[in-house]
This record gives structure tokens, sequence and C-alpha cells, in this order.
């Protein structure tokens, strides 16, 4: 049976906004957005009319109060998701709120409990979940291919300066979330916390280097023990490309996300037999299907592999509709474990202070 689609109502329209409104556009069947809201109304009018979205507010409060909407996406800067998401599940809507869920592990608890006392949806917008070769890595985990997994090397980086004006751009600026932390190592994170979580790490040590002008961070690593189980080994900035892989390291072999890693579309399955070195490589790909010709007529995609957002919205439509208030692909106890490394990460590297 077609269940009906969700309809979103975005707030924000900025860069992540308009490649997650360019990605519904593949899945009709399961998403329409019908208002869109920002800060200053012209712009929200310019956004909704350049993607054809009938309803268009002045404020995110007004997205959160149109009765025409289910689920609200929190996609403006993420020291404003809190408040936003608080404002969205007060007024009875679902929620999906970008990376990093909130700048605190209190308000990620806050909105975990507000979201379950109001029995409404709520995830992060951990994207790389839903992309169909993590789904592939994740299953052959699973089944045991790799044999036990005792560690996961993660890394993300981009150079900051390819698209921003140092010191004034967003990412250089403490107040409205930069630095890299918040800006790139959620995913490192998140790829540790989804094949060695979702326990809380028992130990974390963070080494990083601030910059000294603006106080953030621009590099970072990051060690994780999960006892009992293995060790994390990730890294992230904000100032050079890296090679943006991960690999899930087990007994009998490793599986490789190839990059760029948060959102792959190709992996890399290794199995060993007797003796060292003795290993077979399989690459397994999962191209991203092609956008609507409305996509690139309507401006294309920010940033990439956008087109994968329809994955995660897919999957969050069967959870809804199946009646779900969160998904088993990115649990709310992987959201709060990943701000809880965050935060501890934040208060060893002292990311508060301009040195
Ligand atoms: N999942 C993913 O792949 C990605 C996730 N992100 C996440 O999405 C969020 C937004 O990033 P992105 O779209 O790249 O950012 P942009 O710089 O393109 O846009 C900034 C957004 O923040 C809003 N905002 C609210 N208050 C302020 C303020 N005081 N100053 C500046 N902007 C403000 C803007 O709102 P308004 O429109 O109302 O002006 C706009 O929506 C971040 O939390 C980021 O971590 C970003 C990129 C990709
Ligand atoms: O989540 C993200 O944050 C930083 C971006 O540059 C990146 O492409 C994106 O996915």
């Amino acid at each position: 049976m077609e269940l009906p689609p969700l309809s979103w109502g975005i707030m924000g329209a900025g860069r992540v906004c308009h490649d997650f409104v360019q990605a519904l556009k593949s899945i009709p069947h399961a998403a329409k957005v019908k208002t869109v809201g920002c800060r200053e109304l012209e712009r929200s009018v310019e956004f909704a009319d350049q993607h054809g979205i009938p309803n268009r507010v002045g404020s995110y409060e007004d997205v959160a109060k149109d009765p025409e909407v289910d689920i609200c996406y929190i996609g403006m800067l993420h020291p404003f998701h809190y408040e936003n998401a608080v404002t969205a599940l007060q007024n009875g809507k679902h929620v999906l709120v970008e990376k990093p869920s909130t700048c605190s592990e209190c308000d990620t608890k806050a909105l975990v409990r507000l979201a379950q006392e109001k029995g409404l949806f709520l995830m992060e917008g951990m994207w790389t979940r839903f992309f169909p070769a993590v789904e592939k890595a994740q299953e052959l985990v699973k089944s045991g291919t790799i044999g036990k997994v005792v560690a996961v090397h993660s890394d993300f980086g981009f150079n900051g300066g390819d698209v921003a004006n140092y010191p004034d751009h967003i990412f250089y600026n403490l107040n409205l979330g930069g630095g890299g932390l918040f800006y790139v190592a959620p995913y490192p994170v998140a790829a540790a916390m989804q094949f060695l979580g979702p326990a809380f790490p028992s130990r974390i040590a963070a080494a990083g280097v601030k910059d000294k002008l603006t106080g953030v961070d621009l590099s970072g690593a990051i060690s994780l023990h999960f006892e009992g189980k293995g060790i994390a080994s990730l890294t992230y900035n904000i100032e050079a490309e890296t090679p943006e892989e991960t690999i899930i390291i087990g007994t009998e072999g490793r599986i490789k996300l190839l990059s760029p890693a948060h959102c792959p579309t190709a992996i890399e399955v290794t199995t060993k037999a007797i003796g060292r070195g003795n290993t077979t490589t399989i690459r397994h790909d999962f191209p991203l299907p092609d956008p609507p010709a409305s996509v690139d007529a309507s401006g294309g995609f920010n940033y990439p592999n956008s087109n994968g957002f329809q994955f995660e919205a897919a999957a969050i439509h069967k959870c809804i509709r199946g009646g779900r208030t969160s998904s088993d692909q990115y649990t709310p106890d992987e959201m709060l474990a990943v701000m809880h490394v965050l935060e501890e990460c934040r208060t060893q590297l002292k990311i508060d202070s301009v040195e």
C-alpha cells in the first residue's frame, strides 16, 4: 500500500537547505516541501520561487506553526538547532535536525526527552547511515564477513580556505559554531559509534590545533576506547583535504568506505586467509541516482553527493508512516553518544577560549 508523502517545512534558506530540498525532488512519493521560512521573508520568497514551494514565511517559528507541515528540517547553523528543534516539537512537528544535533550534551538530552514526551520522531541528520554503500557495510559486518570488529579508523578534512574567507567566514567564528569539531568531526565520531557503540566510549582523548586569532579548532585527533570491544582513531580538520576514508577493521578482514566517506558510493571489502598479507579485496559500487532535470534547472547542489539526502528522507518517511519515533539506523542513543564525545573533546581542546 502506498503511504502518503510527508509534508516538510524547511527552516533556513542556506546551502544545505537548498541541497536537501533538491534531493527531495527525486522522491515525490515520500516527500513534498510545503513551507520554507528563514530570517527574512524576502529570502524565503526567493527560495520558495526557486523550488516551487507553496508556503513561504518570515521566521523559523512560522514554519513550526504551519498546520500543513508534518516534519521540520532544522537546517540553519548549529548554535540555533536546539531552540528551533524545541519550537518544532512544541508545535507537534516531527524533527530532522542537521548535524551536529545541538552544541551541548545537555541540549541534545533535552531534545531527545522532549521528542519522547511528545511521541514525535527526532533524528540528527547523520545521512551517511542511509547511503546504500554504508547499509551494505553494516550488513557485511553483521553477517561476520570481517570477523569481530576491533578498530575503526575514520577521517574527514577539507580546505576551508577554498570556500571561506579567513577570518570572516562562519568556519572561523566561534560564536556561530565555527571550527572543525562541530563542522566535520560528527562524521568520524558517528562512524566509530556505528561499529563499536552504541555505549559511550570508556576513554576519550583529544589533541588539536587551534587558530590563534579566532580560537576555532583547525584540526583534531580523537582516540576512543570502547570497553571490551576496541578502539577508534579519528582525525578531522578544516585546513587540508584528507583522504576521507573510513576503515572498519575486523579480525578476519576490513571494509573501507571510499572517499567521500561521509557520503560514500563505494566500498572495498578485504578478507584474509591464513597468513599475513594473504588478502583478497573486492570493490562494490553504489552510484547515486541521477537527479531529475528540474534539479539542474534550479541550481544543482552545493555539496558533494547531496542527492544522497533522498536516502535519509525516504527512510524517515517509512519510519514515521510506520508509526515510529526514531530510526534503528541512527538511534537517539547514538545521537547522545556522539554529542557526549564532541562535548568531551571540546572541553579537552579548550575550544571556548581564544588564547
Ligand atoms: N549534512 C550535510 O551534509 C551538511 C550539513 N551542514 C550543517 O547544516 C547547517 C547549516 O550549514 P550551511 O547550510 O552550510 O550554512 P550556510 O552558511 O549556507 O547558511 C547559514 C544558515 O544558518 C542560518 N543562520 C541563522 N542564524 C544565522 C546567523 N546569525 N548568521 C549566519 N547564518 C545564520 C541561515 O539562516 P537564514 O537562511 O535564515 O538566513 C542559513 O540557513 C550547519 O549546522 C552545518 O553543520 C552543512 C553542510 C552540509
Ligand atoms: O556536513 C557537512 O559539513 C561540511 C560540508 O562541507 C560537508 O560537505 C557536509 O556534508
